[in-house]
């Protein structure tokens, strides 16, 4: 504005909602997919809906530069982030990700997804999720163990038991969690358990919590068959994504009487209309390091993946792996999406219309978190439960929700993904709304 311009005549259209840059229509990415998911279920929100922009808009986000000795006395620089979607209703939660295409669009998009899991499940948090842009299969174990430890001190202005609570994602663990645990414990001088969960058992973490978010999968899928009329016993699975979620989903199903007919994951697809035993499959692929050529299994192409005759699809790898290119190709009645953002908005519409049912994300993968949460309160309580009170404790959780869940969506004729945003974005929104605006 010059000198000579009269404030009260300058329009001022962006004052009340500038656009940030992370919503620039040129900037496409994974927040864009939860920005369509909020506009989807806006209608629905009634008089909430004055709040919405809450939604929108993460409440806080940190990149932060890592520098780290690599072992050949060299020093690489890492850009690593933590991102606070939403506080209304608890500490923010969510897991880490170690990967080479991680974005700031991803981790936002990955911790607004934990904020609609959270509440969708009624645990007492926001979201967040944090991340590091690196191909963890490039370092040695010390050369991670320092960037870890520096990626914790540089994000601990932010997290805190009471905070923000990092957890696993893709390829982080129980030992990421275990230095991640350490550092900020050594840095606040005392230890500090209830800062990270999914940590080893041996160190404040919780027995169940490494088979959880498969296990969701499991009770979450098995009870949309049921109301699909689709037996178990035998029903024919497909899944992407051989790791934590995978692996985990894959192995229960079998234990319930499911067949295993493809596992795709970075090093291939592998096929078999008889059936695959997923434990013998892990076996392989850890002693090879590859799941293809695993004996009594054909390899198929990467794409032909989307086309395998089975009634059940489970996306367990990374986003946006359902998408118009591959969508129409889906033979399955049922997607249950282990992995967080699998399908993209308008594949979403085109399943519906192929009457394929979703069991989205942020209630089929809710399990990992809900024992997450079981631990932290173990932590802070120092009292530990069994395994099967654990896992009583998450079926019924999982249960329960997917029933009430499925309940709004049968009441609005609306997919359950929708069905789920309006539960959550409601439980957020009112939160937000009770505890207004003014510090
Ligand atoms: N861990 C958890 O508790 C939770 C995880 N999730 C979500 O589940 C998904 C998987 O996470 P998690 O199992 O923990 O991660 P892991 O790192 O344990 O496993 C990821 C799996 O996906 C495979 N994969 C990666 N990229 C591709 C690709 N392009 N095509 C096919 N397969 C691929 C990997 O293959 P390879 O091993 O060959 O690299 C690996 O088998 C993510 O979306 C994550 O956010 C959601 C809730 C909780
Ligand atoms: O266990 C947690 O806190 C979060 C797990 C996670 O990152 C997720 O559900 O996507």
């Amino acid at each position: 504005m010059t000198a000579t311009q009269d404030p009260a005549q300058t329009p001022t259209p962006a004052r009340a909602h500038a656009i940030p840059s992370y919503l620039d229509p040129n900037n496409i990415g994974p927040y864009e997919i939860f920005l369509e998911q909020v506009e989807r279920v806006t209608p629905y929100l009634g008089k909430l809906a004055f709040w919405v922009e809450t939604l929108k808009r993460p409440k806080r986000i940190l990149v932060v530069d890592i520098p780290v000795h690599l072992d050949d006395g060299s020093i690489a620089h890492f850009e690593g982030y933590r991102v606070q979607h939403n506080t209304s209703r608890g500490p923010a939660k969510g897991g880490v990700r170690f990967h080479q295409d991680v974005t700031l669009s991803e981790v936002m998009a990955l911790s607004a997804w934990m904020t609609i899991k959270n509440a969708a499940v009624n645990l007492p948090y926001g979201g967040g999720k944090g991340g590091i842009r690196l191909d963890p299969r490039q370092y040695s174990t010390s050369e991670l163990e320092r960037i870890t430890r520096r990626y914790t001190s540089e994000i601990g202005l932010i997290i805190g038991p009471d905070k923000d609570i990092p957890a696993p994602d893709v390829n982080t663990g129980p030992q990421t969690m275990a230095w991640m645990m350490d550092t900020y414990s050594m840095n606040v001088g005392r230890t500090a358990t209830g800062v990270v969960t999914g940590k080893p058992v041996s160190l404040g973490g919780s027995l169940g919590r490494a088979d959880a978010t498969g296990r969701g999968v499991f009770v979450t899928g098995a009870e949309a068959m049921q109301n699909l009329g689709m037996p178990l016993e035998g029903a024919r699975i497909a899944i992407q994504g051989f790791g934590n979620v995978g692996e985990a989903a894959a192995r229960i199903f079998f234990e319930h009487g499911a067949k295993i007919v493809a596992i795709q994951d970075v090093t291939g697809t592998i096929h078999s209309e008889r059936g695959i035993d997923p434990g013998a499959a892990l076996a392989h692929l850890r002693a090879t390091g590859r799941i293809t050529d695993f004996p009594g299994t054909e390899e198929i192409t990467r794409d032909d993946f989307w086309g395998v005759d089975c009634d059940v699809m489970i996306p367990a790898a990374l986003e946006k792996q359902i998408t118009l290119a591959n969508a129409d190709r889906i033979r399955a009645k049922l997607i249950v999406e282990g992995a967080n953002g699998p399908t993209i908005p308008a594949a979403d519409d085109l399943l519906a219309e192929k009457g394929i049912t979703v069991v989205p994300d942020v209630l089929a993968n809710a399990g990992g978190v809900t024992v997450s949460y079981f631990e932290w309160v173990q932590d802070f309580s120092s009292f530990f439960w069994t395994e099967d009170e654990i896992n009583n404790r998450l079926d019924r959780i999982m249960r329960d929700a997917f029933r009430s869940l499925w309940a709004v969506k049968e009441q609005h004729g609306v997919t359950l993904r929708t069905a789920v945003y309006i539960v959550a974005c409601t439980r957020v929104l009112e939160a937000r709304a009770l505890r207004g605006l003014y510090p």
